[in-house]
């Protein structure tokens, strides 16, 4: 059995052959009500509603997933329909002086078509579940574009960095930072073994040296030939132990994105590949799906998803407002076309709560009428996508649309200096978590973390080499931590983090880890070279029931790191406080 992740091609496989499996069952559920709407007037126009959505919705889904046939005889099922509805409406104008294609109603023998549309369905439906028909849907299925669509790689914050460099002797401080911080790191000591790896296997981001054995420009060459190899550019920045025009000249021509002189000021250089290889927006964007039809729901979310984004589907139009709360979306995906209530009523419902009121939505439908498209609009909303959608389209429509307001609520929930949750928010989170926490009876723990000393290195090494050192502390927890894991700067130099799902003695290995990792970190001020620690309290739920409760019990555990000596992890459990080894010092000048 393969222990690999199904791809794309496999989900979108197994989704079709989910609704293919499924579509017997609501033919006949819909073929027996089409019985029994031709009882009396009255069920006739009772369940005409139900036929339209039914033939509406397989026609998209249809279409959506491939099935070309079943999508066109859905469409015919849904135009005659249309077209004996309008005949029984007196108020529609006779349209037969204005569409020269026009049909008149009264020769539709809609008795006898809509019963052959089911039995050729049935038909088209035996022909997909037969060998050839599979054979036929796997060859539609391999030919579908999905080129663009993004890579995940935004889900991971840890780097394959490549550093090509002969200076061994010089490199090793700087390979101690980058894998300090999480990132994976190789090293290369000439250009050619440089070239051939990044072919095998494309890096992140490249740290180059200038000069080579080979020539005064050699590692600059390598990066303009890989760049016009491969049609793409490397992100790289050069470090060389000469500063002059022409190393510089051919560091610019290869387009490279930082150029720093040795000696190496490992922070720095580090920063400098952090900021390159870092998205602008790091977190992912939040998408609600809401579709009556699970099989459409799922393979919207599985495009987006697809694209790094995080997608919540609701299949019920009444379970959308509480999903808005809970999920807290960047952007609404809304189907058109649902029972209980219209995508245009439930934008409606929306608009009109203040909390949502800049929320974007996008309109997904069939509908390819520009009329009804544009009162669907009125509710105002941002886009009306037609089904079916190709993945290109759907990502970059929700993206354009759902970055600005992700955007704009970053810079309301983060700390400005460090990108971390500031206070509220992360009260908010964390708040969050343990409600669902009460439901599904997960363990979380609690970290507080303090700068040892931090006064000591204002006053010393001035405000802006402290700035430094919290910056740096909150890469590295944002490094080193889970996606998924709560991280905020809760004021000063004093840090909080929920690591959700793990015991609080495998939080305090970790916590411990980054402190041992921390205190190997060399800062900068002036000519001077310095280092820091940090203290943390560790606390955990459910013991502490409450937010308030955590966070009194990791101060409490803090407060102990603190007066025992600095540089420590100490848990407070039920059974009385927990140390991790003391650290040596808070500061430490070199
Ligand atoms: N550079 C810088 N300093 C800050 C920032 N926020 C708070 N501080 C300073 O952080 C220092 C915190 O000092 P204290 O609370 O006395 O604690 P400490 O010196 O770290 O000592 P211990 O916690 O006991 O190890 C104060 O001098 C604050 O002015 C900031 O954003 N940047």
């Amino acid at each position: 059995m393969s222990s690999t992740a199904p791809t794309l091609h496999e989900k979108l496989n197994q989704l079709r052959q989910r609704f293919i499996e499924q579509l017997p069952a609501r033919l006949q559920k819909t073929a027996t009500k089409w019985q029994q709407s031709r009882l009396s007037a009255e069920a006739e126009s009772r369940l005409a509603p139900d036929f339209h959505r039914f033939f509406h919705s397989l026609k998209g889904t249809g279409r959506s997933l491939g099935f070309e046939r079943i999508a066109m005889l859905a469409d015919q099922g849904e135009e005659l329909l249309k077209a004996t509805s309008a005949s029984a409406d007196p108020a529609s104008a006779d349209p037969a002086s204005a569409d020269p294609a026009f049909i008149d109603p009264a020769f539709i023998d809609i008795d006898s078509l809509i019963p052959q549309l089911f039995q050729q369905l049935n038909e088209e439906i035996a022909y997909l579940q037969s060998q050839n028909g599979q054979q036929a849907v796997l060859a539609s299925l391999n030919s579908t574009e999905f080129s663009s669509v993004a890579p995940t790689a935004r889900s991971k914050r840890q780097r394959l960095i490549y550093l090509c460099d002969d200076e061994t002797d010089q490199v090793g401080q700087l390979l101690h930072h980058l894998r300090c911080f999480g990132h994976e790191v190789v090293h290369f000591e000439d250009t050619e073994s440089f070239f051939n790896a990044v072919i095998t296997r494309r890096p992140d981001a490249v740290i180059m040296d200038v000069q080579f054995p080979q020539g005064n420009t050699a590692g600059t060459e390598t990066l303009t030939s890989l760049n016009r190899l491969t049609g793409e550019q490397l992100p790289s920045i050069v470090l060389s132990s000469y500063g002059d025009f022409y190393s510089r000249l051919s560091a610019v021509r290869a387009g490279c994105n930082g150029y720093f002189t040795k000696p190496i000021k490992p922070l720095d250089l580090m920063l400098a590949i952090d900021e390159l290889t870092t998205p602008l927006n790091e977190e992912p964007l939040r998408v609600l799906v809401v579709d009556d039809e699970p099989e459409a729901a799922a393979y919207h979310s599985l495009i987006l998803e697809e694209a790094g984004m995080i997608v919540q589907q609701v299949n019920h139009p009444a379970d959308a407002l509480s999903a808005l709360d809970c999920f807290s979306p960047d952007l609404l995906l809304i189907d058109v076309y649902m029972p209980v209530c219209s995508g245009e009523e439930l934008a409606t419902i929306i608009r009109q709560q203040s909390a949502h009121i800049g929320l974007p939505i996008i309109y997904l439908s069939s509908e390819t009428d520009s009329q009804k498209q544009l009162s669907a609009m009125t509710a105002g909303v941002e886009a009306f996508i037609t089904k079916p959608v190709t993945p290109d389209e759907l990502v970059s429509a929700v993206r354009l649309r759902a970055e600005r307001l992700h955007l704009l609520r970053s810079l309301m929930t983060q700390d400005s200096m460090t990108g971390l949750y500031n206070h509220s928010t992360t009260t908010d989170l964390i708040g969050k978590t343990l409600a669902q926490a009460y439901r599904d009876g997960s363990q979380h723990a609690m970290a507080m973390l303090d700068i040892d000393q931090f006064k000591a290195i204002n006053d010393t090494y001035g405000h802006l080499a402290g700035d430094q050192v919290i910056i740096t502390l909150a890469r590295l927890l944002k490094t080193r931590l889970r996606i998924s894991d709560i991280i905020g700067r809760y004021g000063g130099e004093e840090f909080v983090v929920l690591l959700k799902g793990i015991t609080e003695k495998r939080a305090a290995e970790l916590i411990d880890e980054l402190r041992h990792d921390f205190e190997r970190v060399d800062f900068h001020a002036g000519g001077e070279r310095f280092r820091c620690t940090f203290s943390a309290g560790i606390s955990s739920f459910p013991s502490q029931p409450s937010t308030e409760a955590l966070r009194l019990s990791a101060d409490q555990a803090l407060y102990l790191a603190k007066q025992q000596g600095r540089n420590q992890v100490v848990i407070n459990n039920d059974n009385g406080a927990e140390y991790s080894e003391p650290g040596q010092h808070g500061v430490e000048k070199q």
